[in-house]
């Protein structure tokens, strides 16, 4: 599903009444009614106690229209408008107009009755929060703020109108204060900021309404953002070999760290690849034989500090050659020469590189070596990795991922996996997925590890690079979450989301419809 930013839908908005004759008030009554088909479903709508808190723009007359729906289908419903009555916009004041017509109290709020909000919202069923939706233009403070706060307090059901009130649609930062939703109702397409966190966490259960948008608009090229959904994965066909699957070549660990190479290069194999190669430092090779027979090992020569020597360079090029796709950096510590090593062999290359770990480290020293690649490069940072790849501040990542994202893709010619909740995946040409799978309990040691061996699975099972990526991010968080179910969330480790990955190609060889419904939002 696309995914619109604030700018986006006001495009739409102003295109589907030139264009198509769809004028605002019919967007606004169907608006409206999806609020009430919402309250309705969750919470039964007849005597029900509803207040409907709006405010003086379009959100607020999106609040004002499901106030008088609820009312007709049986609710007892009261208006309370944030604001003054002369700033409404034309829309809010012409349904304001049609409220007080159906004989549905109103109230107008301000700092002198502001306290008594608070005590009538605690009688009350349901909340809608109709205050802001994408005209959010600054921090919530004054009356506003505790309006919110009042909201908040209430103790009732609250259903948010388009987006939950405070909440910024295009980055899902909360700006100041936020109401805390159960259920989002937006319209059109979903907003980035309900499936960014802070955001998606305020944003409770998201319904999307398209409130009669000409598909056309909804679909449209230059909506850039779109929701991460899987596709579907072919058979293994019978008359089939191990090669077939992808060979995979990871360049990854050191005495220090074991933990990473096998994880990487067993989850290849679990999620699908056919063969899988690990070059690493000869003297962990026994302890990792003895744990992972199915992999098969390069013993390198080792710096002093049992990391990977440069002198392994022309080798690890010669089995370059052999694979289909390389993947380096998991465990690979920072030592200089090694990342050194990185380097050359990022430069040299010339198959589809996977660059995670502290192979991210040593190419953030020289970004030009990922500018000249001809080939696909992916990279697999979580924020503090992409703050040294871009020279962001992690604090200003947080505060629009999308963007710094979208012009770290450019700059460094890369597809990059930008981890955290939710994960995006950003492509060189502006195009971002917002990934819906995983959990919490996947912020763990390894887990990343295991990410990169199926990102290289998915390439191995012929998905085209950029849909490997996409796919194996879905596939990653969706074992997470199968193991989060089954063993709860702290069961979720690095061995237990590599276990679970051949359960989620299950599913999705066999239904995939089920699994997607897992993560779609649900539509209206
Ligand atoms: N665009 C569409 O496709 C549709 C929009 N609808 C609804 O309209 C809102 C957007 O309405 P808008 O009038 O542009 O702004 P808001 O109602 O979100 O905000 C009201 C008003 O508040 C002021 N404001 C902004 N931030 C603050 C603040 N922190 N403190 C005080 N005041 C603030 C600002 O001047 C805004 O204009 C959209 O979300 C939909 O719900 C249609 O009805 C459906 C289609
Ligand atoms: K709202």
């Amino acid at each position: 599903m696309k995914v619109a930013s604030v700018s986006d839908i006001k495009r739409i908005d102003e295109l589907a009444s030139a264009r198509y004759g769809v004028s605002h008030e019919i967007l606004m009554e169907n608006a409206g009614a999806a609020v009430a088909r919402v309250v309705d479903m969750v919470a039964g709508v007849r005597n029900l106690l509803v207040a409907v808190v709006a405010g003086t723009g379009n959100n607020g007359g999106d609040g004002l229209v499901a106030a008088r729906h609820l009312a007709s289908n049986g609710a007892e419903v009261r208006v309370f408008v944030v604001g003054r009555e002369d700033k409404m916009t034309d829309l809010a004041r012409i349904n304001l107009a049609r409220v007080r017509s159906a004989g549905i109290p109103v109230e107008f709020v301000s700092e002198e009755n502001i306290s008594e909000l608070r005590s009538e919202l605690e009688y009350s069923d349901v909340v809608v929060d109709a205050l802001f939706g994408i005209g959010l233009n600054k921090p919530v403070e004054g009356v506003y703020r505790k309006a919110i706060e009042a909201v908040n307090s209430s103790g009732a059901i609250i259903v948010g109108v388009d987006i939950p009130s405070g909440v910024n649609g295009d980055t899902g930062q909360v700006m100041g204060v936020a109401v805390r939703a159960d259920y989002t109702v937006t319209f059109g397409l979903p907003k980035p900021g309900l499936l960014l966190y802070p955001g998606a966490e305020y944003a409770g259960e998201i319904f999307v309404s398209r409130i009669s948008y000409p598909r056309a608009l909804l679909e449209d090229e230059s909506i850039q953002v779109e929701t991460n959904d899987p596709v579907f994965i072919p058979p293994r066909r019978p008359d089939t070999h191990k090669g077939d699957y992808g060979k995979a070549l990871f360049v990854a660990g050191s005495r220090q760290y074991l933990g990473a190479p096998l994880f990487s290069s067993m989850s290849f194999l679990l999620a699908g690849g056919g063969y899988s190669r690990l070059a690493t430092v000869a003297s962990i090779v026994p302890h990792l034989g003895s744990k992972a027979s199915e992999v098969v090992y390069e013993p390198l020569a080792e710096t002093a500090n049992g990391t990977v020597a440069y002198a392994n360079l022309e080798r690890l090029l010669k089995l370059a050659e052999w694979a289909d796709i390389v993947v380096v950096g998991p465990g690979l510590t920072t030592e200089e020469e090694t990342s050194r090593l990185v380097r050359e062999v990022v430069a040299r290359v010339d198959k589809p590189v996977v660059i995670d770990g502290d192979g991210l480290t040593a190419v953030s020293a020289s970004p030009e070596v990922l500018r000249k690649r001809s080939k696909p490069t992916v990279l697999t940072p979580h924020l503090g990795e992409m703050s040294r790849l871009t020279g962001v501040g992690v604090d200003e990542i947080k505060q629009d991922r999308i963007g710094v994202l979208r012009r770290a893709c450019r700059d460094l010619n890369s597809i990059i996996v930008l981890k955290g909740a939710h994960t995006l995946v950003g492509m060189p040409d502006g195009r971002v997925y917002i990934n819906l799978s995983g959990n919490p309990g996947m912020a763990k040691a390894g887990s990343g590890d295991v990410l990169v061996g199926t990102i290289a699975a998915m390439y191995g099972l012929g998905f085209p690079i950029e849909v490997a990526v996409r796919m194996g991010v879905f596939v990653h968080g969706a074992a997470g979450d199968y193991v989060a179910a089954r063993r709860g969330i702290d069961g979720v480790t690095a061995t237990s989301i590599m276990h679970a990955l051949p359960r989620v190609l299950q599913a999705l060889r066999e239904d995939i419809d089920g699994l997607y419904a897992l993560y779609a939002l649900r539509e209206l």
